[in-house]
């Protein structure tokens, strides 16, 4: 079978499929009935203003909640029946900062790498594959806490890497940022997916990050609005460009969660 770079077979399994999830706390239901997906070789832009359910939905997808309706699958494993086998072909960079600070960088993989039952030598080889991938090769000996704060979110990147997962899940990793990290770290990612044909979920609010190769799933109030390839969300939103199919799609207007 012809193999993508990142030697995902061709007509593999999606990285990501959420089929018909709802997550409530308490009364409120942050999640109303979600599916959506994400194909290997994919950057999905998960778009959401402040509220929406990414973070409800990150949290299901890594087992920090238990999904009690609907399915949720890594590569065809589904997350609740086969925790182990999704939960190795998946990486995460969460919202807050998790390196710790008071070890090196190549320290703070090298515990991650023992987490997910890696040798030292296998760790170490492939955490200076990763910083060097990263642009980072001549900082893995220093102190996390001598990085600037876009280092640092190249870091939690190269080192939800280390396992070779499938699907990449970043959790508004650019908040904080300044334009040039936040471009870094955007192209980073970028090349992960044209090189390595993984999977990427990027959960953000910011528009300028999203670019026409993109597929977008845009999520308000925690129900899907729209989901497609770029040019189809706008199309169905019946807008120019992502801002207004954005606006127009959460907004407080006659048309705001049409397809609700
Ligand atoms: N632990 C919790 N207990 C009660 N309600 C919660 C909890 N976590 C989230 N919620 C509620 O669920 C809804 C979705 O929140 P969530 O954090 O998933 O949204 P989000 O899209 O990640 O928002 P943000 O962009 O602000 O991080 C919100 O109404 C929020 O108040």
């Amino acid at each position: 079978m012809p193999e993508l770079p990142g030697s995902l077979p061709l007509g593999s399994a999606p990285a990501l499929t959420v089929n018909h999830v709802t997550h409530a706390f308490g009364a409120r239901k942050a999640l109303d009935d979600v599916s959506l997906s994400v194909p290997t070789g994919s950057f999905t832009a998960l778009l959401g203003p402040n509220g929406a359910g990414k973070t409800t939905l990150f949290s299901l997808i890594t087992r920090l909640y238990d999904n009690r309706t609907g399915r949720i699958d890594v590569l065809g494993h589904d997350v609740r029946r086969a925790p182990a086998a999704a939960l190795s072909k998946l990486g995460v960079v969460f919202q807050a900062r998790t390196l710790d600070l008071e070890l090196s960088v190549v320290q703070n993989l090298l515990y991650h790498a023992t987490l997910h039952g890696m040798g030292f030598a296998a760790g170490r080889r492939r955490a200076l594959e990763v910083l060097a991938q990263a642009g980072l090769a001549d900082r893995a000996g220093d102190k996390v806490r001598r990085l600037s704060g876009g280092q640092m979110r190249r870091v939690e990147i190269a080192r939800a890497l280390m396992h070779r997962p499938s699907l990449l899940l970043l959790d508004e990793p650019t908040v904080g940022l300044d334009i040039a990290s936040r471009a870094a770290l955007v192209a980073q990612v970028r090349a992960l997916v044209a090189q390595e044909g993984i999977g990427v979920l990027w959960a953000t609010h910011i528009i300028e990050e999203i670019t026409a190769t993109d597929r977008i799933v845009v999520l308000h109030r925690g129900r899907i609005r729209a989901e497609g390839a770029h040019d189809a969300v706008l199309a169905q939103a019946g807008a120019a460009d992502v801002s207004e199919a954005f606006l127009t799609l959460v907004g407080d207007g006659p048309d705001a969660g049409a397809a609700a």
